[in-house]
């Protein structure tokens, strides 16, 4: 289930597969556990163009070991038997899920247990086979909004957005950086005219300080680069307890002080 009732909201991205599967369900148990309110698992892409040097090169491992689309779902659903109430939405590029079928792909995510998905490079002015694949199967489609998004695309991007919508806060490829983008704030409280859904803000955040500022303003904080870059220097065997460290740091770390 998507919610973010438990603050600050926490939404944390895994590149599936990296270093393994057995390890990204591990990972993705301790970053629940330790205060995760949603994972977003990364389905492994050979051309993520959105994508900075971190994640490509996570997303480049996954698919060197064979990491499909299918056992990213197998993995999917793992991770909601061990754990029944924390969200879990699929992440991938449009060209996979195309080349699986959309309308099986919508069955085959709601059966791994997905609450939601979000695919990177769909348009919502091109959606509506998506959208119907989406409300046939009762799952959240997650659209990305961007600051050089005029208000009328924001107003269609929240409008069709369930579970919640996905702020991007600069303009560029995802990674870590030591200040937060000035003009987040502002494309969140543009985005919160329209949306009746939660709002996250993701790209460029890393710290537990970033994740209290972002508090301050929007529902939840996406971190993505900052996780995937600790998974790739620690040994496997220890990588979840490293996750769920981290993310405990950041769920802490991130609470509006009183
Ligand atoms: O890595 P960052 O800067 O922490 O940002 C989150 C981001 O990685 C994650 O949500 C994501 C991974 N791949 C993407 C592609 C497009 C948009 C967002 C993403």
């Amino acid at each position: 289930m998507i919610s973010f009732a438990n603050k600050p909201g926490l939404v944390i991205y895994l590149t599936a597969g990296d270093p393994d599967l057995a390890t990204t369900r591990d990972m993705a148990i301790a970053a629940i556990d330790a205060g995760a309110d949603v994972i977003e698992l990364g389905v492994p892409f050979s051309d993520p163009l959105a994508d900075g040097p971190v994640i490509q090169r996570a997303s480049e491992r996954a698919v060197a070991r064979g990491t499909r689309l299918e056992d990213v779902l197998k993995t999917c659903r793992e991770i909601r038997d061990a754990r029944a109430s924390a969200g879990i939405i699929l992440f991938s590029y449009l060209n996979p899920v195309v080349r699986f079928g959309m309308s099986a792909f919508a069955k085959a995510a709601k059966a791994a247990g997905a609450d939601g998905v979000l695919l990177t490079d769909m348009i919502v002015e091109e959606a509506g086979e998506y959208l119907e694949a989406m409300r046939a199967n009762d799952l959240a489609p997650v659209f990305l909004a961007a600051p050089t998004s005029p208000d009328e695309r924001l107003k269609a991007i929240a409008e069709n957005s369930r579970g919640f919508v996905y702020a991007i806060s600069r303009v560029g490829i995802t990674g870590t950086q030591t200040e937060l983008a000035a003009d987040a704030e502002t494309l969140v409280k543009r985005l919160k005219q329209f949306a009746q859904v939660p709002v996250a803000l993701g790209f460029g955040i890393s710290t537990p300080e970033h994740v209290k500022t972002v508090a301050g303003f929007a529902d939840a904080a996406v971190v993505g680069s900052a996780i995937v870059a600790l998974v790739e220097k620690t040994p496997a065997a220890d990588a979840p307890k490293a996750v769920g460290e981290f993310v405990r740091s950041l769920k802490q770390g991130g609470q509006p002080s009183s």
